[in-house]
């Protein structure tokens, strides 16, 4: 390995360590926004919050770490510079809309921190205040979530989606989230081959200095929602020595066995899930159909079992909440 992969290897290690063998990832930032009054139909979903309502994304952030996260996903998911533009704003204030992103889960974690130690009653309620390691992970969504029209969750992007296009697309917000001081950058949602690669190579070429973690979605249980091979999409960012974990989000939890046993196949990295809550989206509607879902107990019944199979940095994506990262901590810690 070289060293910079040993580097990021070893961090993510003793990260695991301190977490006590796994981690917890905290739960859907959008969805949780929405649940705080948010409104999000627009084209920006939850990247619109970062000028609307930037203090909720802190006190959502906060929720989550009393609620036992110890990874903080930011609120950039859908926070582009193309989108910002094309909603008028300029590019100085598109690029301190990214950097605001990684601030604002950076100030949650100090007053969180801040409050573990500082004696007061509050502080003593063991269950929300407990000093450990928390890893801000800066939120990068596919070109699909730009696009707005629910196109990460099929990966069809017709004839745009060339490689070079692709990572012309994310480089600079890449680089303006990772000057920003995150301790990792997750790539989320990751629908198809291309975009992996398109992301290795960014990587390759921009030399972070930060570990990357990548998440894809399925819809099956056995490839990414494109159809492309998850084995080929994960061996991709097995190869790549900037990646220090990779994983599956926002798929259903009744998927999400078999795709850590697939994955494991292919990588000894860590794995990351953070699975939603079975609910379906439409893009159209920009709205949850609810009852196709499962409750907060079953979700935290299979934790345990994914755990298990493999999974060390475990959390939820769209329609989880607070509940259920408390629910997940205290299966996989007692508390
Ligand atoms: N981190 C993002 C969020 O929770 C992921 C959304 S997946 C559509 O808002
Ligand atoms: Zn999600």
């Amino acid at each position: 390995m070289s060293q910079q992969g040993e580097y990021h290897a070893d961090m993510m290690a003793e990260f695991l360590r301190g977490s006590g063998g796994a981690a917890v990832i905290d739960g859907g930032l959008a969805t949780e926004l929405e649940a705080n009054g948010a409104d999000l139909k627009d084209a920006l979903w939850s990247a619109r919050c970062l000028f609307t309502c930037p203090d909720l994304i802190r006190k959502v952030h906060l929720d989550y770490l009393e609620a036992g996260a110890s990874v903080l996903i930011t609120g950039s998911y859908q926070a582009t510079i193309q989108g910002f533009l094309s909603k008028g704003f300029s590019q100085e204030e598109s690029e301190s809309f990214l950097r605001r992103s990684v601030e604002l889960a950076c100030e949650a974690r100090a007053i969180y921190l801040e409050k573990c130690s500082n004696g007061s009653d509050e502080a003593k309620d063991v269950t929300k205040y407990r000093k450990r390691p928390i890893l801000i992970a800066a939120s990068v969504g596919s070109y699909g979530a730009y696009l707005a029209d629910g196109s990460e969750y099929s990966g069809d992007y017709g004839n745009e989606g060339t490689l070079e296009f692709l990572k012309n697309f994310h480089l600079r917000r890449l680089q303006v989230l990772a000057e920003a001081g995150p301790d990792v950058i997750v790539f989320e949602t990751i629908p198809n081959k291309i975009e992996t690669q398109a992301y290795v190579e960014l990587l390759e070429e921009c030399k972070l200095r930060i570990p990357a973690w990548f998440g894809f979605t399925s819809k099956d249980g056995v490839n990414v929602v494109s159809g492309d091979s998850l084995i080929e999409c994960a061996s991709i960012a097995d190869s790549c020595k900037e990646v220090a974990a990779v994983g599956i989000n926002c798929t259903p939890p009744r998927f999400i066995h078999e795709l850590v046993l697939s994955i494991r196949k292919v990588t000894s990295k860590p794995i990351l899930i953070y699975p939603n809550s079975g609910e379906s989206y439409d893009p159209i509607r920009k709205e949850w159909v609810e009852c196709s879902g499962i409750s907060n107990e079953d979700f935290v019944s299979y934790v345990k079992k994914w755990h298990e199979a493999g999974a060390s940095l475990i959390g939820g994506c769209c329609r989880t909440s607070p509940d259920t990262i408390r629910g997940i901590s205290k299966a996989l810690h007692g508390v």
